[in-house]
């Protein structure tokens, strides 16, 4: 057991999926993995472990926003001996030829995170994916026939900004798209040494206003979820 998760040593597989939404992990471990036993209901926090591709593979929610996600990452990194970590979350689409339910593979991400501030001030600390992780989910995305978009995310501090020129300036600036967590987790890999990466569905889009219904956000983006899978467990 760790703080925030009920699981016992060993009940969690050494790769995970990381969804904000803990409806969403069960959503995936009950549709994709099998015999998938739930091992975390605290805080309604749902994680699962079960077998894909042969493959054991944990599903663990993260909850919306860094502080929340990092306190699971951390855990099963620490805990729970986790090496290889893929966030599968949605994000609001910051250019116009990133459509709506495109994916997007953050590359990098800039943030207006206080935690990175406290931790690397005075400098800008550049949180990035796992290179050997974005090939390997690029050409099964490309060979999938997924509409792929790589390049840098904005791991935001709120959800509502009033801040219009600052949401144009980063969109100027070619950033793909924003979210909340992948920030965080890309911290927490160079920190521990491990591999994350971030998986993201366009579930709106901040310049046309399309957006998904929180029926598709909480149960869909399958190509995201099966791209994740395959990532983490085909050799
Ligand atoms: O769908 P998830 O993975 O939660 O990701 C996005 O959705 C939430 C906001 O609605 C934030 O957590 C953001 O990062
Ligand atoms: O954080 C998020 C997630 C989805 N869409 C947004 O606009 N922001």
């Amino acid at each position: 057991m760790s703080f925030h998760l009920d699981a016992k040593k060993g009940e969690v597989a050494d790769k995970v999926l990381l969804p904000g939404d803990p409806l969403r992990a069960k959503y995936i471990a009950e549709t994709f993995l099998e015999d998938a036993t739930c091992y975390n209901n605290v805080r309604n926090m749902l994680g699962y472990t079960g077998t894909y591709n042969g493959v054991k593979v944990s599903i663990q929610g993260t909850g919306m926003g860094i502080p929340s996600a990092i306190l699971y990452i951390h855990e099963l990194i620490n805990d729970y001996g986790v090496k290889d970590l893929i966030r599968v979350g949605t994000c609001g689409a910051l250019q116009k030829d990133v459509k709506i339910r495109d994916v997007i593979i953050a590359q990098a991400t800039t943030t207006d995170s206080s935690l990175m501030f406290k931790e690397f001030n005075p400098v800008y600390f550049a949180p990035v994916g796992n290179f050997d992780l974005l090939f390997k989910a690029y050409n099964l995305g490309k060979a999938s026939g997924l509409n792929l978009n790589v390049g840098n995310v904005y791991s935001s501090d709120s959800f509502y900004s009033d801040n219009q020129a600052l949401t144009n300036k980063l969109s100027d600036y070619g950033v793909l798209g924003v979210e909340m967590e992948t920030a965080g987790l890309y911290y927490l890999g160079s920190k521990f040494n491990v591999n994350t990466l971030s998986l993201l569905t366009v579930s709106d889009h901040l310049i046309t206003g399309e957006q998904t219904t929180s029926e598709e956000r909480q149960t869909t983006f399958n190509d995201m979820i099966t791209v994740a899978l395959d990532t983490l467990t085909k050799e």
